[in-house]
Formats: structure tokens, C-alpha cells, sequence
């Protein structure tokens, strides 16, 4: 949340084992930027994955990325 209040920006990699709250993290971080008027853009890279996110679409889909058939 500090990256957001200061508005510095940031990447981060979350990982770990199934079962482990990383989808539980996302959401609640979600929940916490969007309570504070901010926009929440969840995408993921499989349709699968996105299900899980609260409004969540694949990066595919929200982005309109091109994906080359050759
Ligand atoms: N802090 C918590 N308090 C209570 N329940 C929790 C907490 N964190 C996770 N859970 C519960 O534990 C289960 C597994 O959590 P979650 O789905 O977030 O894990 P995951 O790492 O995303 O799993 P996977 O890699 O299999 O998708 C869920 O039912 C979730 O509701």
C-alpha cells in the first residue's frame, strides 16, 4: 500500500505454494485500492487465473494485445 499512497509505483512478484493467500493477498489488496477511490485494473495471464480476481480479465482481453498467428 505504501507504493500507492506515495505514488511511486513498484513491481512485485508474489509466490508460494498452493494454498498459500496469494489469491487471498490479491484480493485484499484490491479491496484496499479500490476503497480509496483508486482504479483496480486485475488482469492475468490465463483465462483460468482471472477468475479468481475480483472483476479480474486476461491481460489479453483488457489490454486488446495483439496475439501473432504466425
Ligand atoms: N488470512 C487468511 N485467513 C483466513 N483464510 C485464509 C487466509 N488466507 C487464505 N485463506 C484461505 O485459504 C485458502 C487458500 O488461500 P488462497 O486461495 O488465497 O491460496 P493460493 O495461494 O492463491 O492458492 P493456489 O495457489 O492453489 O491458487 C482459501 O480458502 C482462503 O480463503
Amino acid at each position: 500500500m505504501h507504493v500507492v499512497d506515495t505514488n511511486s509505483g513498484g513491481m512485485f512478484f508474489l509466490y508460494g505454494h498452493g494454498g498459500t493467500s496469494k489469491t487471498f493477498m490479491w484480493r485484499t489488496l484490491t479491496a484496499a485500492i479500490h476503497s480509496t477511490g483508486n482504479i483496480v485494473l486485475a488482469v492475468a495471464s490465463s483465462g483460468i487465473a482471472s477468475l479468481l480476481l475480483p472483476g479480474g480479465r486476461t491481460a489479453h482481453s483488457k489490454f486488446a494485445i495483439p496475439v501473432p498467428t504466425e
